[in-house]
């Protein structure tokens, strides 16, 4: 008789994975209304990545945010021309690193900013600097903050979508897991939104019936690419033989009470 295979949780990847690299979106860093980052909640984030770094683990963050932040910062309207968002997204950056910076200080862990565009990954040349510099900074113990060069990436140097970067980055770290924290708690077999919806534990494997699950992203949201492009995320990183996690990052101290099993995800490629 054969028995039911055991989903496995997303305790278990991060356990088993030496180096990590976790995502946050711009809708978990960005308060909208009071129109600046999350402070309290970041400093929460700070706490169980440095936790997760004391258990000997090797820490990559991909942080969303400047375009967001800095259009809140200038109380203007949401950008729509590439321009206005490479310009806001100057402002914001800066203000991004200050807010981990400031996360990070209490727990004496330096942050190290690295902004990456299409090309630092597709030519080989500069995918082994863009390589040797993580790994001189994760020798050096610092946190490496990675966002896409926003403000100098036109759109035939774009990533597109920070999801795309992260599992790009996975593979230049060897990473063995890859976190995205977003504002769902992983894949739904419809809008999340909908009581009628089923939370998916497990995909073993991103087929053309798992994408077409992801819907549209909601008119207002400030992430971009919505759960399609975490899923294709998912792909690459599961074809470089990377896991992945879907987790929603919105409650405090997501990170440690997904260690604990205190919470769902989707576990995508293993
Ligand atoms: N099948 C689905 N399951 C879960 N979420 C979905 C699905 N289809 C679309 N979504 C949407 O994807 C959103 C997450 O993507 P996004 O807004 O880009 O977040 P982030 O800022 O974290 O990158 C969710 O808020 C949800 O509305
Ligand atoms: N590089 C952009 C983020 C683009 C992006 O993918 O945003 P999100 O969907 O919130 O992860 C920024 O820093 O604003």
């Amino acid at each position: 008789m054969s028995e039911e295979p055991v989903a496995p949780h997303a305790a278990q990847l991060i356990d088993a994975a030496r180096t990590i690299v976790i995502k946050v979106g711009s809708s978990l860093l960005v308060d909208r209304d009071r129109r600046k980052v999350r402070a309290a909640w970041l400093a929460a984030l700070a706490e169980d990545v440095a936790a997760l770094r004391e258990s000997d683990k090797r820490v990559i963050v991909v942080s969303s945010g400047a375009v967001a932040l800095g259009w809140h910062h200038m109380g203007i309207d949401r950008p729509a021309s590439l321009e206005s968002k490479q310009a806001v997204a100057a402002i914001g950056q800066g203000l991004l690193m200050n807010a981990w910076r400031a996360a990070f200080d209490p727990h004496h862990v330096e942050v190290a900013q690295l902004l990456l565009t299409r090309g630092d990954t597709e030519s080989d040349r500069r995918r082994a600097n863009a390589r040797a510099t993580l790994a001189m900074l994760l020798e050096m113990g610092a946190l490496p903050v990675i966002n896409e060069n926003d403000s100098v990436a036109t759109e035939e140097l774009q990533y597109g979508d920070n999801d795309q970067l992260s599992a790009l980055v996975a593979e230049l770290a060897g990473a063995e897991a890859l976190l995205l924290l977003s504002d769902v708690d992983g894949l739904y077999d419809g809008d999340p939104a909908q009581p009628d919806a089923h939370h998916i534990g497990h995909v073993p494997q991103v087929t053309p019936e798992v994408e077409a699950l992801a819907r549209k992203p909601l008119e207002g949201s400030v992430g971009t690419g919505g759960m399609a492009s975490k899923l294709s995320a998912a792909k690459l990183a599961n074809e470089r033989g990377c896991g992945t996690i879907i987790a929603s990052g919105r409650p405090m101290h997501a990170l440690a009470s997904l260690r604990d099993r205190k919470v769902r995800a989707t576990v995508i490629g293993t």
